[in-house]
């Protein structure tokens, strides 16, 4: 089992490398994180919502997306308060001491789960969640320890050395750590290292003396791995406003008048900004976020992501100025036959009239949207959890072309009421799912493409075809050549990532520990 010494230490990679490693071996592997704490979901083949990153490790275990492998996921609505999702499905929206009282229930949820995942898995590779030693969580501790202790696991302590501090953290949680539970660390992990590893031995030797743990790796910081992230905090130092993401296939080698100008909207309660991943492994793209008004610029194309509270967005929208800037922006873009502004999901539901939450699900009460589209949204009690294919029409790409994706959402956006009865400035649907159903909307300019659009699907960029087609579309309208384009995959990153551990971790050590005989 991966813990950290702090959050975003690099764990839940390190777990999906070990996966990785391991089902390269032949063997049976499964991950399991007990609770995750994201705004990243996804949406498993039977329609039930878990956490972003035991998706990847299950991909690098060669195994569908299972809720078991993430029983609890907790989706912050506020700085007090969570929609409760336990395997797949939402329970309510609980402040913390409700969920304190929740938590009984939801460790027996916890071990049921992992006790029908494991049987008949060769291993099984845990994550924790924060730091075990954070003392003032621990007796309701069920993701780390507990969960060690239950699993009967190894632990391996991941301290985050580009963070600093990490030689005071590791020894410092092993001292606020019980006697059983240091019992259970076998050794250490320092992430995301770079530089001269040799410089790095007298340290390494005096905390291992002083805490009799031997160091099992020092693994690089690993740049540019196109990989989805689990939660915001590595996304939002990845893309920083003005510079372009660290992912985009020629990176910095690309001159940015040959780029396109990509803008992801920052939102307060962003969620599944994974949505962009797809974007970022192509080259010609330059990635930058926007987080007030002037910060928007002239881009070819504008991302309005999704969003936890989609109503206190619409107002962060407001605030800093955004919404002004976005109008105008769409304004000149039918106007003039240049740019796109898209919205998914949330973002969609804040491009229309407004949006009203009269349940209470996540900010309750309503409030007006950008006025762009003529589409109103209400957040109902059933939340929609789906994976869907549709075709999105000519309008958005030139041709009409398959996406896949999932749904998450509680909202149901449709024609305002005032389009109802005008009938005017057709909501014209862009994409439809399998069935022929509207999933997206737009309005297009007098050339007949959409500038303004948005969808319910999350995902809408990974279809390669699409996104190639989307991208060169808007390369032709700035007098770019286009491009051939990159196959968005996780395969090979899977692989490269397991590489690259593989050359830092002693995995002959770590096989040792799970009791394996290999070498
Ligand atoms: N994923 C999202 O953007 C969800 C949008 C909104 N919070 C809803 O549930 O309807």
């Amino acid at each position: 089992m991966f813990q950290g010494t702090c959050s975003n230490a690099g764990k839940s990679l390190l777990t999906a490398a070990v996966c990785r490693l391991l089902a390269r071996r032949g063997l049976s592997v499964a991950p399991f994180k007990a609770q995750n704490m994201a705004l990243n979901s996804f949406v498993t083949e039977q329609g039930e919502e878990m956490g972003r990153a035991q998706v990847l490790q299950a991909a690098a275990c060669g195994l569908p997306a299972d809720v078991r492998m993430n029983p609890v996921l907790l989706k912050p609505t506020s700085h007090t308060g969570s929609q409760v999702i336990m395997l797949g499905r939402p329970v309510g929206r609980m402040r913390v001491g409700e969920y304190l009282r929740y938590k009984a229930e939801a460790w027996k949820a916890v071990r049921r789960a992992y006790d029908e995942l494991s049987t008949g898995m060769d291993v099984m590779v845990l994550e924790g969640a924060g730091s075990p030693a954070e003392i003032n969580l621990r007796a309701h501790d069920i993701v780390n320890m507990r969960m060690a202790r239950h699993a009967g696991a190894h632990v391996l302590l991941v301290a985050d050395i580009d963070r600093g501090g990490a030689f005071a953290a590791l020894v410092g949680t092993m001292s606020l750590l019980g006697r059983a539970d240091r019992a259970r660390v076998a050794g250490y992990v320092l992430n995301k290292f770079r530089g001269d590893a040799s410089l790095l031995d007298p340290a390494l030797a005096a905390v291992s003396r002083r805490t009799r743990r031997p160091f099992l790796g020092v693994v690089p910081m690993l740049e540019d791995l196109r990989l989805p992230e689990e939660d915001s905090v590595s996304f939002k130092l990845g893309i920083t406003p003005g510079l372009s993401a660290p992912h985009a296939a020629d990176g910095d080698a690309a001159r940015a008048e040959d780029c396109l100008d990509i803008v992801l909207v920052d939102l307060p309660h962003i969620s599944n900004f994974t949505d962009l991943d797809a974007l970022r492994v192509e080259a010609g793209v330059r990635l930058r976020v926007a987080r007030r008004g002037d910060e928007l610029g002239a881009p070819d194309l504008v991302i309005l992501p999704g969003s936890k509270n989609s109503i206190a967005d619409m107002r962060f929208l407001r605030q800093s100025g955004l919404a002004g800037a976005l109008r105008g922006y769409a304004q000149r873009a039918l106007k003039e036959g240049r740019g796109v502004l898209a919205g998914i999901c949330g973002g969609l539901q804040m491009l229309g009239q407004d949006i009203a939450d009269p349940l209470n699900l996540e900010e309750g009460g309503s409030e007006p949207g950008l006025g762009l589209l003529p589409l109103t949204t209400e957040l109902g009690c059933v939340k929609c959890l789906r994976r869907t294919s549709g075709r999105a029409l000519a309008a958005l790409a030139g041709e009409e072309l398959a996406v896949t994706g999932y749904e998450i959402h509680h909202g149901r956006s449709g024609p305002s009421a005032a389009e109802v009865e005008t009938k005017a400035a057709a909501l014209t649907p862009l994409l439809t799912d399998h069935t022929g159903q509207a999933l997206g909307w737009g309005l297009a300019g007098a050339d007949g493409a959409a500038r303004v659009w948005g969808t319910y699907l999350h995902g809408v960029f990974d279809a390669d075809a699409f996104r190639h087609a989307l991208l060169n579309r808007l390369r032709r309208e700035r007098g770019l050549a286009p491009l051939a384009g990159a196959a968005y995959g996780l395969g090979p990153e899977l692989d490269r990532l397991a590489d690259a551990v593989e050359a830092g971790l002693d995995m002959t050590a770590v096989y040792r520990l799970l009791g394996l005989n290999i070498q």
